[in-house]
């Protein structure tokens, strides 16, 4: 990328990105990523942005393949793609390269201080046992996270609450042996203050925030503080690797409903980070720590490389168009050809782990895999926790307390996990990198609602949807399958 491309006068008018395909380095992912040439797409409507086609489009691969600065083989972060005309922003400096370009032409030619905002989106963690319950009825009060067919959506939040009630004594026990609450927080804000120092050392001085969908700091008070600092300029930056409706797309979800309704964030230039599983930074880093952790073993080159990924229910895949499978295939196979690059050429296979509730999640589920490695003869194994990168309930209680404990009872004699990324320097200054490659693609989103969204506030057909809601709900409640699952306490 030509760094002095970058500094100049800001737009005008907003940028639209040409139309372009680009197709998938892996094998695996058949998919033609296309590139969004409205800004209105960068931030779609729920409806939208659950069909298989924008969910594409909101991919990150390839689009920066053209934009890294160092012609890396990987393709790098951002989803969208570069400023096309290179004029508008002063990036240089944040590329160590040419004049500090301090502020920016505004439309009535003054000229104004740039203030660049980072969001880091999260999922959120209880921090206390008592705030256990509490957090699962958020979660669960999501509608990408229990997805009830429109004329079951007024039964989400009595749902979430009996749902809630019903699971927090289970889930207050794995929190309970892990301290007592969610390491999440700390975690993030110290990822956030890697990622300020980053950029400060690239050359950006940027405000970097965290917005947790279900706890706090909610994103809600996040965006608060953005527009109370006045930051003219944003890239949320979501950390969760892969793009899945119900982590990315949910956070997306709120940001998109807070921003269409205020003045001010409809016209703040928003550069988001959908997905970034496929950095050079983020692969090299996976594989940095898979080779560390493969050299604590007796003989490496005999471990099974064990990655673990949370699932997700499957009809997010099969019918709603989930990119998250096969962003995380994809995933996976650039973190082994990086071992094999490095010499290590290791069995590995993929699992999901942590499902909830009566329905079925991606295949093949954690737990039977160990048993039948255990069963097959298979001796050493390391877990890589793959949709992550921070420590949480689900690798500190889940991977290596139960899942070590199962391994072990079936066959398993030595068992690693790789640690999370956390802070690891190489992947904090890669985040960074993301940051710096997304500015330029910045532009302020539609506030235009949607049809369906208006019908929503059709009285008579809200009305006729109630009725026949509250008949079906009451049925699917007393099904069979319902009960069963509420019996044997699945969720
Ligand atoms: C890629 C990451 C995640 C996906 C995908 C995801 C989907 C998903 N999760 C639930 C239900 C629960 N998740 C819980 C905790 C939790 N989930 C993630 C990440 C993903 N979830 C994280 C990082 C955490 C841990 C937060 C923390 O406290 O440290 C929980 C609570 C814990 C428990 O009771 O097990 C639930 C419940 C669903 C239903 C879902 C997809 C639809
Ligand atoms: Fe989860």
């Amino acid at each position: 990328m030509d760094a002095t491309s970058f500094c100049g006068a800001l737009p005008q008018t907003k940028l639209s990105v040409s139309n372009r395909n680009f197709s998938s380095s892996c094998p695996r992912v058949r998919s033609v990523v296309s590139v969004a040439r409205h800004s209105s797409e960068e931030f779609q409507q729920p409806d939208k942005l659950y069909s298989r086609e924008s969910l594409v489009v909101s991919s990150s691969s390839s689009a920066n393949k053209e934009m890294t600065a160092s012609g890396r083989s990987y393709l790098s972060g951002p989803v969208l793609k570069r400023n096309p005309g290179g004029q508008a922003f002063c990036a240089a400096s944040v590329l160590g390269v040419g004049a500090y370009c301090e502020g920016f032409v505004d439309s009535h030619l003054h000229v104004t201080e740039e203030k660049v905002g980072v969001l880091l989106l999260n999922l959120g963690g209880p921090e206390t046992l008592n705030d256990v319950q509490p957090f699962l009825f958020n979660l669960f009060a999501d509608p990408d996270i229990i997805r009830l067919p429109r004329p079951f959506q007024f039964l989400q939040k009595p749902l979430a609450k009996l749902i809630s009630v019903l699971r927090a004594p289970k889930s207050k026990e794995g929190y309970a042996s892990i301290g007592g609450g969610s390491p999440l927080r700390k975690i993030t804000d110290e990822q956030a203050d890697g990622i300020k120092m980053a950029l400060k050392a690239k050359g950006l001085t940027a405000n970097v925030y965290v917005g947790m969908r279900y706890w706090y700091p909610f994103t809600e008070e996040a965006i608060h503080q953005i527009k109370k600092d006045k930051i003219t300029k944003l890239v949320v930056l979501p950390l969760y690797p892969q793009f899945s409706i119900s982590t990315t797309g949910s956070s997306l979800r709120v940001l998109q409903n807070i921003f269409s309704e205020d003045a001010y964030l409809s016209r703040l230039p928003i550069a988001i980070i959908q997905s970034w599983y496929q950095r050079e930074g983020y692969i090299k880093s996976m594989a940095d720590l898979i080779g560390e952790e493969l050299q604590k073993f007796a003989k490496p080159e005999e471990v099974m490389i064990f990655f673990s990924a949370h699932g997700v229910p499957l009809t997010y895949v099969e019918d709603a168009g989930d990119p998250y499978k096969d962003q995380m295939e994809e995933c996976i196979y650039l973190i082994m050809q990086e071992l094999k690059a490095r010499g290590s050429y290791n069995d590995h296979t993929l699992a999901y782990q942590s499902r909830v509730g009566p329905v079925q999640w991606l295949k093949p589920y954690t737990d039977e895999v160990l048993v039948e490695l255990g069963q097959k003869g298979v001796k050493s194994l390391l877990a890589v926790p793959v949709s992550f990168v921070s420590e949480h309930i689900e690798t500190l209680e889940e991977i290596d307390m139960e899942y070590k404990e199962l391994a072990l009872e079936s066959g398993i004699e030595n068992w690693g996990r790789v640690p999370a990324l956390g802070c690891t320097s190489s992947f904090i200054t890669d985040l960074a990198d993301a940051v710096i490659e997304a500015l330029p693609s910045a532009k302020s989103i539609s506030t235009t609602r949607s049809t369906s969204e208006e019908s929503d506030h059709d009285f008579l057909s809200y009305a006729i949807k109630m009725i026949f809601g509250s008949v079906l709900a009451f049925v699917l409640l007393l099904s069979p399958k319902v009960m069963t699952a509420f019996r044997n306490r699945l969720f």
